[in-house]
């Protein structure tokens, strides 16, 4: 029995089920869901289902819930308790939402919520050797302690990686300043996203792999519908051709890792260390021991860490500079889960409130206590990292390259949003929450400080 629900005194032993139909296809509803799904790992059990009707009519644009799914189901958590469950296609999913159902379930119960569910999408992405989306094993750790003990060794290992490391994020930080003024020339407005992912893509990929990339304007990510409604792939409809197109944008991402890291191999060279890729070639690859990894995995790990690490970045800056823009004066408006259950982690339920006045604007006093210094409490309570056996392996040299990009931007630049187009908070699901495309305009504040 599992006690992380809010309430205080469970009615029932099963959350409620809601049932949730999807009257049209191309929704994107699930991804979100999928992409943040973890597995649980005990024995089954039979339950008795209290059942709730959604419906999210879709007809090809956005679906009754608004555009912002995890916000939605943050709501329903109002009226049916933070540990509910919502059957989606084939599948029941347990969504938890807020701190109080979250934090224990990842922390205190960290092994049962390790899991991956075996979906489909999953196996396209690193070439089927993802650590990131493998289930919870023996195995599984060794890769994730391979995985975290090469970003620390290529980013905070010591005074001289660290340095380099930060010195490669100023060089391309500075490089997207002159980028941005000059998509900017007469006052012009332009949409970052593209120039972000490349930024993004040019850090993990010089660390991964020694390469500066100018190719990635998509990112890839998993989840699909057809993870929970299988059938969707045996006849021609608009949710079979996202999965192609998904599963086409995985092949080509792994095909461009794969080659880069045959290159490697070609060249390796024990005694020089040149690149992430060189390290993991050397632990998984040249192994003196059976860790149960195969060469598979080298590219696998690569890819993953690519993958994740840009998608992330990219997105965080993304948000920053929306909202910089602007200030929104909006209103936003014990339970026992058996084995093989996906559990949705609402992490969006966590640090947004659905029912309370917000005012989302970037307003980083918040995180300050009354004598002007970080309240550790707040900062803690802000779980963008996740937490448990699944944290992120990435966090650290996360918060360098968001720090070093957002203060060069914003001691260089001022930013303008474009007085034709109305900014908004939706948000456009792929491996995270993106905001919806927007124009700004890039201002030099002084003279342009040139990388030296
Ligand atoms: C703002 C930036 C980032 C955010 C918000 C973020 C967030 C997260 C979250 C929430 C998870 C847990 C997912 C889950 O529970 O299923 C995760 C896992 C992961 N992250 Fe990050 N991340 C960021 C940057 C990075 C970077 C830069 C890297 C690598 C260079 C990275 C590598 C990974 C990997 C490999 C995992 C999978 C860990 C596992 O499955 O054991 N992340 N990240």
């Amino acid at each position: 029995k599992w006690e992380g629900r809010d309430s205080k005194k469970p009615e029932s032993l099963t959350p409620p089920t809601i049932e949730i139909h999807i009257t049209c296809s191309g929704c994107h509803f699930c991804v979100p869901l999928l992409s943040r799904s973890l597995y649980m790992g005990q024995e089954p059990q039979t339950q008795e289902k209290t059942a709730w009707t959604l419906r999210l009519a879709c007809g090809g644009q956005r679906h009754a819930a608004g555009s912002n799914a995890s916000h939605h189901l943050a709501k329903l958590a109002k009226k049916y308790g933070n540990v509910y469950q919502i059957r989606l296609g084939c599948s029941d999913i347990v969504v938890l939402n807020g701190d109080k159902a979250i934090r224990p379930a990842l922390i205190q119960h960290s092994t049962e919520f390790a899991g991956r569910p075996n979906f489909i999408s999953f196996q396209s992405v690193s070439g089927g050797k993802s650590m990131t989306f493998t289930n919870y094993s023996k195995q599984w750790k060794m890769h994730r302690k391979i995985a975290q003990s090469t970003i620390r060794a290529f980013s905070s290992a010591n005074s001289q990686t660290k340095k380099a490391f930060e010195q490669q994020i100023v060089a391309e930080a500075t490089e997207l300043v002159e980028i941005f003024l000059k998509h900017s020339t007469e006052g012009q407005y332009f949409n970052p996203a593209h120039e972000l992912t490349v930024a993004a893509a040019n850090v993990i990929c010089f660390r991964a792999l020694l390469q500066n990339v100018d190719k990635f304007g998509q990112t890839v990510g998993a989840g699909s519908l057809v993870d929970v409604m299988p059938w969707l792939q045996s006849f021609p409809n608009p949710v079979r051709s996202i999965f192609k197109n998904f599963k086409d944008l995985n092949r080509d991402f792994f095909m461009f890792v794969r080659n880069k890291v045959e290159e490697h191999r070609e060249t390796f060279d024990p005694e020089v260390t040149r690149d992430m890729s060189d390290a993991i070639i050397g632990v998984i690859d040249k192994a003196d021991s059976d860790n149960g990894l195969t060469t598979d995995h080298t590219e696998g790990t690569v890819s993953d860490l690519i993958g994740a690490g840009l998608d992330t970045v990219s997105t965080a800056l993304h948000w920053i500079l929306l909202l910089l823009q602007v200030t929104f004066n909006v209103t936003i408006e014990g339970q026992f889960i058996p084995k093989d259950t996906v559990v949705f982690i609402n992490q969006w339920s966590i640090n947004h409130d659905p029912l309370s006045e917000r005012t989302p604007y970037l307003n980083p006093s918040r995180f300050l206590d009354e004598n002007g210094s970080l309240d550790k409490d707040i900062t803690n309570s802000v779980m963008i990292f996740s937490a448990g056996k699944r944290r992120c392996i990435g966090d650290q040299i996360a918060k360098v390259e968001i720090f070093l990009f957002f203060a060069i931007l914003l001691h260089q630049c001022t930013f303008e949003k474009c007085p034709t187009q109305d900014l908004s908070l939706d948000c456009s699901y792929g491996l995270t929450l993106k905001p919806l495309d927007y124009k700004i305009c890039a201002k030099l504040r002084g003279e342009l400080v040139k990388n030296q």
